[in-house]
């Protein structure tokens, strides 16, 4: 397979950069700019038969239509809304991503960003680090355990954040396109009611035009200024200035958030409240999920190379 073009559309993992680079011919996308037209200057467009995206550098039209040989796409990541579905169908082209093996680790973070918002983690280590400890005590922070919680989208992600949260002894309620027969948890097919319905609300689905925006003024204003948003989906889930807003004026009792909708932008008015627990988009962010997610790509190119059944399809 030494033979085979692969892009990379910008810097990912390591690991996964040295893994195609031994298997695939490799050419890197930001080795001329992160441009298509630069790269075409000095390569030939159809010598790319696979491209590697992610989070940051998907694969749109132009991509495709620039490929003419472009045979499968395969995502560093397990959401999908950086590719262009529609023109992959059209035109063909083959989809794999990375589910499953990131499921953990992002679950894991959601429990986090509660803990974080709720116990005032970030906070109170700032607080013990710059030596305030000994000049009073830190302050009451907010028990988690017991709490209910509502998850926007119950798939895998939203299912194992379900589990985590039970084991904390918390209410568990969802909204989705239909009702999960599997679950045992509160459905509302209203997410307004679910936000009414719960003191923390979770975002855990896949970005969609259906979804842009779930989280609004008035799914904001019903979770109410107790309520926490959490979210690990996609920036694009959550009406940001909306967001904003309604920290500042005190509608929304605090946030936990991964994601956002300009990253690596993150709106300046967040980064002075005391009430939100940023993160930079590392929700699989860990050496043991990198190196699967890794090893999940090169095992997709493989298998389509070898015109055996992709691991993980989507197209
Ligand atoms: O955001 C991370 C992913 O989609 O894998």
């Amino acid at each position: 397979m030494k033979s085979i073009g692969v892009l990379m559309t910008c810097p990912m993992h390591k690991y996964l950069e040295q893994q195609l680079e031994t298997h695939f011919n490799l050419f890197k996308l930001w080795h001329c700019n992160s441009s298509i037209t630069e790269f075409l200057k000095t390569h030939q467009g159809n010598t790319i038969r696979a491209v590697v995206g992610d989070t940051n550098i998907g694969v749109d039209a132009e991509l495709i239509a620039s490929f003419p040989n472009l045979e499968i796409v395969a995502s560093y990541s397990v959401g999908l809304d950086k590719i262009d579905l529609r023109k992959c169908e059209e035109k063909g082209i083959r989809v794999a991503n990375t589910p499953d093996v990131l499921t953990d680790d992002v679950a894991d973070l959601a429990i986090g960003l509660i803990l974080g918002v709720l116990r005032r983690i970030c906070a109170s280590d700032v607080y013990v680090r710059i030596g305030k400890w000994k000049d009073a005590d830190f302050g009451l922070a907010t028990k988690f355990s017991g709490k209910s919680v509502g998850i926007v989208g119950l798939g895998r992600i939203g299912t194992a954040i379900a589990k985590r949260a039970e084991a904390f002894g918390c209410s568990i309620s969802y909204f989705s396109r239909s009702q999960k027969p599997f679950a045992n948890y509160k459905f509302y097919s209203n997410i307004i009611d679910l936000a009414t319905s719960c003191q923390i609300l979770i975002v855990a689905c896949a970005l969609t035009e259906e979804t842009r925006h779930i989280i609004d003024r008035e799914v904001i204003d019903a979770l109410g200024p107790k309520g926490i948003l959490i979210n690990i989906g996609r920036g694009a889930h959550v009406d940001e200035t909306e967001l904003v807003s309604a920290l500042l004026e005190g509608r929304l009792g605090g946030a936990g958030l991964d994601v956002y909708e300009n990253e690596p932008e993150v709106p300046e008015e967040l980064l002075g409240l005391g009430n939100v627990v940023l993160q930079p988009h590392v929700g699989s962010d860990t050496v043991e999920t990198s190196d699967a997610m890794a090893d999940l790509v090169i095992s997709n190119l493989k298998a389509h190379f070898s015109n055996k059944p992709l691991l993980t399809p989507v197209i």
